[in-house]
């Protein structure tokens, strides 16, 4: 198998020289990033398996934009009610510091890889991990950290019909960091795909379920609340090691218009195609999606109870945003997203932030939104959190990129799974309103599992069956 990339030795040799010259004066603690331009092409990245189990992907295969990280230059974690708080100062210390040689521009620039869990857990002090390279951090068996910030050793971007390779490494760690960095590009053997996975018998699923989703109605009949999101996993049994590379490439290639997105590391990898942006930021402009209200098959998807969860996410987006923003600008009636087999009601949301607001404020102002969470959102989560719900991975919480100057995209981690070792764990839910019918919801969960059943199954046109 082919590395993921081959230089010749004069393009290393070249490479240490610039990355000399960036370091004159530099403290030790200073990012140092080069970006080599590798001519005309598109790739997205996933032929190989990247050799570094510290991984991260991020592509929109529509936009033609695909990016994978390898190795970490500097991880920042943090948990707790001020963990966005905490991962914006984690971001305004490396910017402040952080020196790039290259010329491409555009999508070709150094970015730190931001991600975080649905919760924000217990508060624990925020930490800084310097200079990894392919080491990995010490974690819990398969847990990402709650929240974090990390730039990758190499990232390898895929944008506008070009093609590039940005190498960073902190200051103090550079008389090593090219011997690093062409390690990280080896890559191992793709391993096979699952031809046939497992399913469960979702019977004594579907009661607890039910019991749940009478739960939130009751609650919603006593005026608690107006919208909970329940969720519930599906935990597979995998036979052999699953190639997170080769999952990631049957979700880019079934589901161009959605992001793709991994985060891998010694234990398990997060990953999956959602259909869904958080809040995207570039000079200014900002975007949101309202997202909510789903159909399959031919099932009709503007009825009442569709357009009611759908607007309560909207009105939620609109007041988080005002204060943020000088301008706000929505469509008068939502949209249809059609996706392989499912529809959604949709309202993209577009403005302007004013001064001195950054994409950190736009996360902590709107996540969560009623597509994961419910209204009124405190309520909601609160119930969340007295009923039990646990949600695997970064599930229903954030996944997307930042660069040096507060540019930024962060996607609704959904339609995903946490690939261990020797199963998957695979996580779908369902807004819950007056008018919900526990059944349904259940079928809506499952169409929703479908996105990576079908990614595992080697062949695409295979049902689900069994349940
Ligand atoms: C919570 C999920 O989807 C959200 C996004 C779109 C539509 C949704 C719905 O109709 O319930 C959910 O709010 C999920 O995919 O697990």
């Amino acid at each position: 198998m082919n590395a993921l990339l081959t230089l010749p030795d004069a393009a290393w040799n070249a490479l240490q020289l610039r990355l000399d010259r960036l370091a004159a004066g530099a403290a030790g603690g200073a990012l140092l990033s080069v970006t080599l331009d590798l001519g005309a092409g598109e790739r997205d990245w996933l032929h190989a398996q990247p050799a570094s189990r510290e991984f991260c992907y991020w592509a929109q295969p529509a936009a033609g934009r695909h990016r994978l990280g390898l190795g970490r230059a500097v991880v920042c974690t943090s948990a707790g009610p001020a963990r966005f708080t905490a991962l914006q100062a984690a971001h305004a210390g490396i910017a402040g510091d952080w020196r790039h040689d290259g010329e491409l521009g555009g999508d070709h620039v150094p970015v730190a890889g931001l991600g975080f869990a649905f919760d924000h857990g217990p508060g624990a002090s925020p930490a800084r991990h310097d200079g990894l390279g392919e080491r990995s951090l010490p974690r819990a068996a398969g847990d990402l950290p709650n929240a974090q910030l990390g730039v990758a050793a190499v990232l390898l971007t895929s944008a506008g019909d070009r093609l590039s390779a940005t190498f960073t490494t902190p200051a103090r760690d550079r008389a090593d960091a090219v011997a690093r960095w062409r390690r990280l590009l080896a890559a191992r053997p793709l391993a096979a795909l699952p031809t046939n996975v497992p399913l469960p018998a979702t019977a004594l699923a579907e009661r607890a379920w039910n019991a749940r989703v009478e739960r939130a109605l009751a609650a919603i009949a006593a005026g608690e609340l107006d919208k909970v999101v329940l969720s519930r996993s599906l935990r597979l049994p995998l036979a052999g090691r699953v190639a997170p590379a080769a999952l990631l490439a049957r979700l880019v290639e079934r589901h161009p218009q959605a992001t793709a997105f991994a985060i891998g590391g010694e234990q398990a990898v997060f990953l999956g195609a959602t259909p869904e942006r958080l809040v995207g930021l570039r000079d200014g402009a900002v975007r949101a999606d309202a997202l909510a209200g789903t159909a399959w098959d031919d099932e009709p998807l503007a009825v009442d109870k569709n357009a009611h969860e759908q607007a309560l996410v909207v009105a939620a987006i609109r007041e988080a945003l005002a204060p943020l923003c000088a301008t706000l600008e929505l469509p008068p009636a939502p949209r249809v997203l059609e996706l392989r087999g499912l529809r959604h009601l949709w309202t993209p949301i577009a403005g302007r932030v004013r001064a001195g607001i950054g994409l950190f404020d736009l996360i902590a102002g709107l996540h969560p939104t009623p597509a994961v969470g419910g209204s009124p959102g405190a309520a909601a989560c609160d119930w969340l959190r007295r009923h039990g719900e646990r949600r695997p991975g970064w599930y229903g919480g954030g996944i997307g990129w930042i660069d040096r100057h507060g540019d930024g995209e962060v996607a609704v981690a959904l339609r995903c799974g946490l690939l261990g070792a020797h199963h998957i764990e695979l996580p779908a839910g369902a807004g819950i309103v007056a008018g919900s019918r526990a059944a349904h919801e259940f079928r809506e969960t499952e169409a929703k599992l479908g996105t990576m059943l079908d990614a595992l199954r080697a062949d695409a046109g295979q049902a689900r069956t069994g349940t």
